[in-house]
């Protein structure tokens, strides 16, 4: 089982999602950014790494949402979400061919990865993510 962190980033009551590159596992298709965890990293560097890496922006993690696992058939992952807030950086796109801030509610209409899917599938997840996502319009 593959582990893997993404971050799920919100400014102004928008969520961020990144979309992959034609030469991806999963062209075209919207996910939020992360990647592997790397041999003993802890979950909580890996995606501070990832991001600073993948979209030149530190980010503060706010919380871990619950994980999911999913089976592609050819790969199996563990989705290790985090709520997170930026702290610094203009947003890059060293990894991906684009990004796109999203509703809450527009998320669930974007062509996502089928584990992002099933992790904003997860009632809990997707509660903590809409309180998150207004939290963060309330203070800008
Ligand atoms: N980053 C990320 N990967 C996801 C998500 N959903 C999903 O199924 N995946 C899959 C795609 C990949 O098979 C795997 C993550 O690999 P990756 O290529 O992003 O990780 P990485 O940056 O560490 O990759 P690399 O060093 O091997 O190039 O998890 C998601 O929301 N974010």
């Amino acid at each position: 089982m593959i582990q893997v962190t993404c971050a799920i980033i919100a400014e102004d009551g928008k969520i961020l999602l990144a979309q992959n590159r034609a030469d991806t596992d999963h062209a075209f298709q919207w996910e939020f950014p992360g990647g592997k965890i790397y041999g003993n990293e802890s979950e909580e560097a890996c995606i501070v790494r990832e991001i600073r890496e993948e979209l030149e922006i530190e980010v503060a993690i706010i919380q871990r949402l619950a994980p999911v696992e999913f089976d592609y058939g050819h790969k199996q992952i563990c989705l290790i979400p985090f709520l997170c807030s930026v702290k610094s950086g203009t947003l890059a796109l060293n990894d991906h061919l684009n990004s796109k801030w999203c509703e809450p509610e527009e998320l669930l209409k974007m062509d996502l990865s089928d584990a992002d899917r099933a992790l904003l599938e997860e009632t809990n997840n997707w509660r903590l993510l809409e309180e998150y996502a207004r939290k963060k319009q309330d203070n800008s």
